[in-house]
């Protein structure tokens, strides 16, 4: 263990005089043994980014290097947890400490006591290779596969009820393979076989799902300004998307608001299965009041847990809210290190940070199967403006843009993604699934819906000048079916039963449009008059 002490002290930055670290790796300091992480490395002394409050530190208290980076430990017992961006159990902590985190405190992450049932795979005399899956553990709904760290010859195999601290089994060699394992969270797998995207992810809202749709291994940003509904359209995704395990980041939101959203989530029924929904949810969260440097952590600690599930051949849904809280405390901890501002401010690699993170989603071999991994993510530009860099940095690499408007939001038009300036590059290809799997009208009738919206827009400037009598009838009709198509199709209220709409029910409720609007320009054209038909 490496042992040195503090010689400089600024805010959470802290510097030590440490020879031998490496950047990124875990420090603690003072004589509360507070987490920090190598940020700087220079002549005779480390920067250290300490992830706690750090008043009270003083000069020449020791300083320790832990020869590891920042990890999570990986494992059964993750479903259901809530966690900090330091992977810190947060139910477990608030029973034996209460509501505040203790400066310090670094409790193993699962549960040591909890039994588990292990069901082999292999015998003594096996051989096993790292990475090999060599016995099952139930988790809920879930079968969890227990791959080896280290490959070897089995020397004894355990079969039957375990706790997580106990060795699953031995090797000949000597060692032992437990059922957690520990990942560097800023590092992304590397052993991975990577397949196109293929599927697409449902979420149930029927504006995405329909005209911009996401892969499973897909990659999603919605930015809005204040009060557009990121939050509730967050929520309603990770309640509904058809994926196995949703990981949810509160990242940098207000803490009674977060405590609002822990509260409901505990609360869920999962729509897919008869369970709740926390028991294939993994929640982390870092509010605005916790201290910057695990804030910009949490997103790591989420992905690398997503990539684990993901791994074990799993659909996996992350997501953030928001992305710009975290781009925020990266700036804040650029700026602790005098490095040179970019774009207002934010570092110059805001972007690669960005796009390397995006980079960790997609579709990966698993075996015989495959498991994915897909990513939202949600944007709070400060002022609703779309060019600020977060906004632009994300937009080079998500594969999907939901971009929701002040406006629409304002006239409760909900979940308030403009159709006219969001898209989806996986468009093309998930049409073509829709159209087999659900009907071959899925394409005709996307096409339709846009042209009956882009007409209103057009329309609509013209009737501002000669108002809406002044129009003819039949563009009074298409004036008419895009409202529907706005009103009954692509607003869904949260807190109805509409909530959630299937591929079958999205397209029968725009087939029910376009064949009123269709039928009614058929009797405008054989002469009977427009208030007629639109009274029937
Ligand atoms: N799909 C929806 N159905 C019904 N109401 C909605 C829907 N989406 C948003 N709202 C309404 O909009 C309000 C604001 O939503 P939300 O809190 O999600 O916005 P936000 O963009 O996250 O806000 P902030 O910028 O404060 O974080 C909600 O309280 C709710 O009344």
């Amino acid at each position: 263990m490496k042992k040195g002490r503090i010689i400089g002290l600024s805010g959470p930055t802290v510097s030590v005089d440490l020879p031998g670290l490496q950047l990124y790796e875990r420090v603690y300091v003072g004589h509360q043994r507070l987490a920090g992480e190598v940020v700087r490395l220079e002549q005779g002394k480390a920067v250290v980014q300490v992830y706690e409050e750090t008043r009270g530190l003083a000069l020449g208290e020791p300083a320790e290097g832990s020869g590891r980076p920042l990890t999570v430990r990986l494992g059964p017992g993750l479903l259901g947890g809530m966690f900090d961006g330091l992977q810190r159990p947060l139910q477990a902590l608030r029973r034996e400490t209460g509501p505040f985190i203790r400066s310090g405190t670094d409790p193993f992450p699962l549960d040591l006591e909890r039994s588990w049932n292990f069901s082999p795979l292999k015998s003594p005399g096996d051989s096993l290779s790292a990475g090999e899956i060599f016995g099952t553990v139930e988790e809920g709904a879930f079968l969890h596969p227990i791959r080896a760290a280290v490959g070897g010859t089995l020397a004894t195999v355990h079969r039957g009820a375990f706790t997580l601290d106990s060795p699953l089994a031995t090797y000949k060699e000597g060692g032992e393979l437990f059922a957690w394992q520990e990942r560097p969270v800023r590092e992304p797998r590397r052993d991975i076989t990577r397949l196109p995207t293929a599927d697409p992810l449902v979420t149930g809202q029927r504006c995405l799902d329909f005209l911009f749709p996401l892969s499973k291994g897909g990659t999603a940003i919605f930015p809005g300004g204040f009060g557009t509904g990121k939050t509730i359209l967050e929520q309603s995704i990770a309640k509904f998307a058809d994926v196995d395990i949703v990981i949810y980041v509160g990242c940098g939101e207000r803490g009674n608001e977060m405590a609002e959203i822990l509260e409901e989530f505990a609360t869920l029924s999962d729509p897919w299965r008869d369970t709740p929904l926390m028991e294939r949810t993994i929640v982390v969260v870092n509010t605005s009041n916790m201290p910057v440097a695990a804030r910009e952590a949490s997103i790591y600690t989420a992905v690398a847990m997503a990539e684990y599930y993901r791994d074990l051949g799993y659909d996996i849904l992350l997501l953030a809210d928001s992305i710009s809280r975290w781009a925020e405390a990266l700036r804040e901890i650029s700026s602790s290190l005098e490095e040179m501002p970019g774009e207002e401010g934010y570092p110059t690699y805001l972007g690669s940070r960005l796009s390397a993170y995006f980079e960790r989603a997609g579709v990966v071999a698993c075996g015989e199967g495959t498991g994915s991994l897909s990513m939202i993510l949600s944007v709070s530009p400060p002022g609703g403006d779309f060019t600020e860099p977060v906004t632009q940095a994300c937009l080079r690499s998500a594969g999907a843009l939901y971009l929701l408007d002040t406006a629409l939001a304002h006239r409760r038009h909900f979940p308030a993604i403009h159709w006219g300036q969001s898209y989806s590059l996986y468009e093309q290809d998930l049409g073509r699934h829709f159209c087999s799997e659900v009907s071959g009208d899925w394409d005709p009738l996307r096409s339709r819906c846009r042209e009956l919206l882009q007409q209103e827009t057009a329309l609509a400037e013209v009737a501002e000048i000669v108002g809406l009598e002044g129009l003819q009838d039949r563009d009074r009709l298409v004036m008419h079916a895009a409202e529907r198509v706005r009103r009954e199709f692509l607003c869904q209220n949260a807190y109805s039963e509409d909530a959630f709409s299937t591929p079958q029910q999205t397209l029968e409720r725009i087939s029910t449009i376009v064949a009123f609007f269709d039928e009614a320009l058929a009797r405008l054209e054989e002469g009977e008059a427009l208030d007629e038909i639109l009274k029937g």
